[in-house]
């Protein structure tokens, strides 16, 4: 069996892995923690799942690897600067595994893989990204890693810069200039988690979409994550396509 913690319990996503921790046969909920709870209540925990807030998952983390244990991260918001520092922690405290996805949807890493793939091909590449309104970063999580792929692959291509003629524009009217890659974020009541990436060339586009309908659709990644954490072979993984064979 192996022993599940679980931070932001009580929260969206924290909820869903409690029940699903608690539905598989091969996990054991330890204890879940929320703001303003005692961490010591996972100790003795193989691995801790973090869907926190992107201003809490640093010390969460600081404090995870300096015990030894393996954390399975869902929580979005890192930027260079933090995963620099998390890489300095996991090379000063050699031990703790750490899984940082994004997304856990399988269906939305096909979307990142696919995009990647079709990225050389089309001049022209932007991504609009659409969340329920209680989202605290923006853009996604996912929107910034699909930009960043997609970047990197028209890079590797040697692909010319996307065409665009604005000169005038109202500040945010093009979206968030990741790596290159415009990205728009919409936040709607209603919806959950959807991504469109929308590829162009001369008389043609592709559009790739892709929809969260329920927050149980991240738990099979969530879980398959707790189970490969401790065997994964670099102290720190970032996205689930290697233990998807998707690289
Ligand atoms: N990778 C993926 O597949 C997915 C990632 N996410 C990401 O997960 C994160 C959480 O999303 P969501 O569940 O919707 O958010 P919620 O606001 O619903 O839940 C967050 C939970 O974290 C708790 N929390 C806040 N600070 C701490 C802390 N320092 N220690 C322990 N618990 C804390 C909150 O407690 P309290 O309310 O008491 O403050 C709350 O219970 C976001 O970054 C989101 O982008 C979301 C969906 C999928
Ligand atoms: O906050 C959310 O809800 C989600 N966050 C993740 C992200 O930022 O990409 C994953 C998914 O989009 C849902």
């Amino acid at each position: 069996m192996i022993k599940v913690g679980v931070f932001g319990a009580h929260g969206r996503m924290g909820s869903e892995v409690v029940a699903a921790v608690q539905g598989a046969a091969d996990t054991e909920y330890v204890a879940g923690v929320d703001s303003g709870d005692d961490r010591e209540a996972v100790r003795g925990a193989d691995v801790v799942v973090d869907f926190t807030h992107p201003d809490a998952v640093m010390d969460n983390l600081r404090w995870l690897i300096e015990q030894g244990i393996h954390a399975v991260v869902g929580t979005t918001g890192f930027d260079d600067a933090k995963l620099a520092e998390l890489r300095g922690l996991l090379d000063a405290h050699p031990g703790a595994k750490v899984l940082l996805a994004p997304n856990f949807g399988i269906a939305a890493v096909l979307m990142m893989h696919f995009a990647k793939l079709a990225a050389p091909y089309f001049e022209s590449t932007e991504i609009i990204e659409l969340h329920h309104p209680n989202k605290a970063d923006a853009p996604s999580g996912t929107a910034t890693r699909t930009a960043e792929l997609v970047a990197a692959a028209r890079r590797d291509a040697g692909a010319a810069a996307m065409p665009d003629a604005t000169t005038a524009e109202v500040p945010g009217a093009r979206g968030a200039d990741i790596d290159g890659v415009r990205v728009h974020a919409l936040r709607i009541t209603g919806m959950i988690a959807h991504q469109e990436i929308v590829f162009g060339t001369h008389g043609e586009t592709l559009t790739i979409r892709h929809d969260s309908m329920n927050r149980a659709s991240f738990m099979p990644g969530v879980l398959l994550g707790v189970r490969e954490v401790a065997g994964l072979p670099d102290p720190l993984t970032i996205g689930l396509e290697p233990l998807l064979g998707l690289e």
